[in-house]
């Protein structure tokens, strides 16, 4: 008998790694995307909710809607970090795509995600790969949906290990600190992936070389727009590859079993200068 599929909604920035990531997931037989969330990040949320469009079109998956999110964080925040310099001004590696056809859904993302979650009481599956304010808000509007979603993956955090940002904070959750702390202290089930996970998941530059062989059904438009993706790092991190950090994410959704995870409880630091920092008790001391 063939088990049903793991429904997911993901809330994205595309994003290069974004791209990377749903198309992982559009590939993958043991999900079902049944949603695309947008937020800013990599990108403002207008461009974000623009290239999550044109992605489904270029994966020809047109019927898979897409919910426009906040363009603010959860204090109403207006000054936000976007890392264009990560991803290209236009987030997809400076590619000048044509404009998408399609346009995204009347609903807000917080009332798509929490319509879902109603639809299908603990079966969704919210993969989070940009900053979490979308969520946030879902669990402000319904204070329910903690207990209806199934369970929120999400990349974000520097456990342990310094952030990319700065010191402290790793870039979605210093994206809206508030936010990540709402959503660690919901009591909704919460799957972390830290960069001190996905900066041991690289592509390298021999991957990449593999990729520009392939006959793959990604494998050409990856390969383009990966170029400033892997200059970016090349610059920042002095390494021959790029970080995975939302296809890991990608993975850790749908087969946990190939990552190990310590259970704990996090919260966020949200003031001062080591705002962005999650910490992580892991319960060891009584
Ligand atoms: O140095 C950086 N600054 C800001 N964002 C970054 C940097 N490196 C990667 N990302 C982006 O932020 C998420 C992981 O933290 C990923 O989406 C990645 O593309």
């Amino acid at each position: 008998m063939a088990t049903a599929k793991k429904k997911i909604i993901i809330d994205t920035d595309p994003g290069i790694d974004d791209a990377m990531a749903i198309f992982v997931a559009l590939q993958s037989p043991e999900v079902e995307v049944i949603g695309l969330t947008t937020i800013y990040g990599n990108v403002y949320t207008t461009l974000a909710t623009r290239n999550a469009l044109h992605l489904l079109e270029v994966a020809g998956r047109t019927d898979i809607p897409v919910a426009e999110g906040s363009h603010v964080t959860i204090t109403k925040g207006t000054k936000l970090r976007i890392a264009d310099f990560v991803h290209g001004a236009d987030g997809l590696g400076n590619q000048n795509f044509p404009p998408p056809k399609g346009k995204p859904i009347e609903q807000s993302a917080a009332t798509f995600l929490i319509e879902q979650a109603n639809l299908y009481p603990g079966e969704v599956t919210v993969v989070a790969l940009g900053p979490l304010t979308n969520i946030a808000l879902a669990l402000e509007q319904d204070p329910t949906f903690s207990k209806k979603i199934g369970q929120i993956v999400l990349l974000g955090g520097a456990f342990s290990v310094n952030g990319n940002v700065n010191p402290a904070a790793e870039a979605n959750i210093f994206g809206d600190p508030d936010a990540a702390d709402i959503v660690f202290t919901s009591g909704a089930d919460v799957l972390a992936i830290g960069i001190n996970v996905t900066h041991q998941v690289v592509l390298t530059d021999a991957d990449r070389d593999k990729l520009v062989q392939s006959n793959g059904r990604f494998a050409q438009y990856l390969s383009r727009i990966l170029e400033v993706y892997f200059a970016y790092h090349r610059e920042a991190y002095f390494t021959r590859g790029v970080y995975l950090h939302d296809p890991t994410t990608i993975i850790a959704a749908l087969n946990p079993s190939l990552l190990t995870f310590t259970e704990g409880v996090v919260r966020v630091q949200t003031t001062g200068i080591t705002r962005g920092l999650t910490i992580l008790y892991n319960g060891q001391k009584r």
